[in-house]
């Protein structure tokens, strides 16, 4: 049986299992207490709850044969996972999260060079954080924190590495960004056992792609165009690029009905343009689901 692992908190798990019901594998378990659940997609797949930091882990290790994690958990861990498909949201918005190094407000360190040797740098992220110093070539002390890091200045830190998605944190407690050191993501990642396994590959690649059409979905809306005949080819310049006619309008021969699939950002500047260009009504609908094939060569590292 194919199992997964999911993001246990308030971080990542709703809006994980948002998109998981919206490409229709919704997760049933007991309860929303309940770290174990299933999924029904050419059969059942076993789904167990953890910690975003764990399951890395737990993937690399083929105890489970995919699971859903932030970007930066698999560069902490350097946990040995295939990186399947990524996706934009985080636990408010849909932009990536950050991490960050930070100081307080009133602090005279503008860059990362002017923090001196002794500076202490709390953080639940102690590679990343140390392989970022090493880069830069900054001799400071890393102390691990385990998280509600922002407290640890001033008695136990001086900076941190934290994660920053609003911001609204770093504002509350006084602090300030001095670089991103890595925009992050949720990936889907595989273990490289399952990888391997002809079967389990095809049902998480069939997996990715029903999931990255639904996290595409929100992004996307079908246009419905009636164009008069004479307009037709002005019209058409103007329409996205996944376009096609549907057919002539049944009570006026003279208008045509063509659709097409457009991102929503931009939406007001498309649908002028088809309206300048001479269409008489563009009917704004949800773009529904797409599923692509997917080729079996496209993921990538995270
Ligand atoms: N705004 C965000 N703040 C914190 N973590 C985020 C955010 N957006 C995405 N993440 C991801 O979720 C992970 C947080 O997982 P973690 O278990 O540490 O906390 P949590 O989900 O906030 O859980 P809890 O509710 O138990 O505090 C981060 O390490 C990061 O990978
Ligand atoms: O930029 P923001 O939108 O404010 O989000 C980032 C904050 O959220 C996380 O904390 P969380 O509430 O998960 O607690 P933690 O620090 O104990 O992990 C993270 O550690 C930051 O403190």
């Amino acid at each position: 049986m194919l199992s997964l692992a999911l993001p246990k908190g308030s971080s990542l798990e709703q809006r994980t299992l948002g998109l998981f019901a919206a490409a229709g594998l919704q997760v049933t378990r007991p309860s929303e207490r309940a770290y174990r659940g299933t999924i029904t997609y050419g059969g059942p797949i076993r789904v167990a709850f953890f910690k975003p930091r764990e399951i890395p882990l737990v993937v690399a290790a083929g105890v489970f044969d995919a699971g859903l994690t932030g970007a930066d958990w698999i560069e902490e861990t350097g946990a040995k996972v295939e990186s399947v498909v990524s996706f934009t949201y985080s636990k408010t918005t849909d932009s990536p999260w950050r991490v960050v190094l930070a100081v307080p407000a009133d602090d005279a360190a503008r860059t990362v060079q002017d923090l001196g040797p002794g500076t202490r740098i709390a953080t639940e992220y102690p590679t990343i954080a140390r392989r970022f110093l090493q880069d830069e070539g900054i001799q400071a002390e890393v102390v691990h924190s385990y998280g509600a890091t922002e407290a640890k200045i001033p008695e136990l830190a001086d900076a941190i590495v934290d994660v920053v998605e609003t911001g609204s944190s770093l504002h509350h407690n006084g602090l300030r960004i001095i670089t991103t050191i890595r925009t992050c993501a949720p990936w889907l990642i595989a273990s490289p056992e399952a990888w391997c396994d002809a079967d389990r590959l095809r049902r998480i690649q069939g997996m990715a792609r029903l999931l990255d059409a639904a996290h595409a979905q929100s992004a996307q809306a079908l246009l419905t165009v009636r164009v008069p005949t004479h307009c037709l080819d002005r019209v058409v310049r103007s329409m996205p690029e996944r376009s096609w006619r549907v057919g002539a309008d049944l009570h006026h021969t003279d208008l045509v009905i063509v659709q097409g699939l457009a991102q929503r950002a931009g939406l007001p500047d498309v649908i002028d343009r088809l309206l300048g260009a001479g269409a008489i009504e563009v009917t704004q609908t949800d773009g529904g689901m797409t599923t692509p094939a997917f080729p079996s060569d496209t993921h990538v590292r995270a």
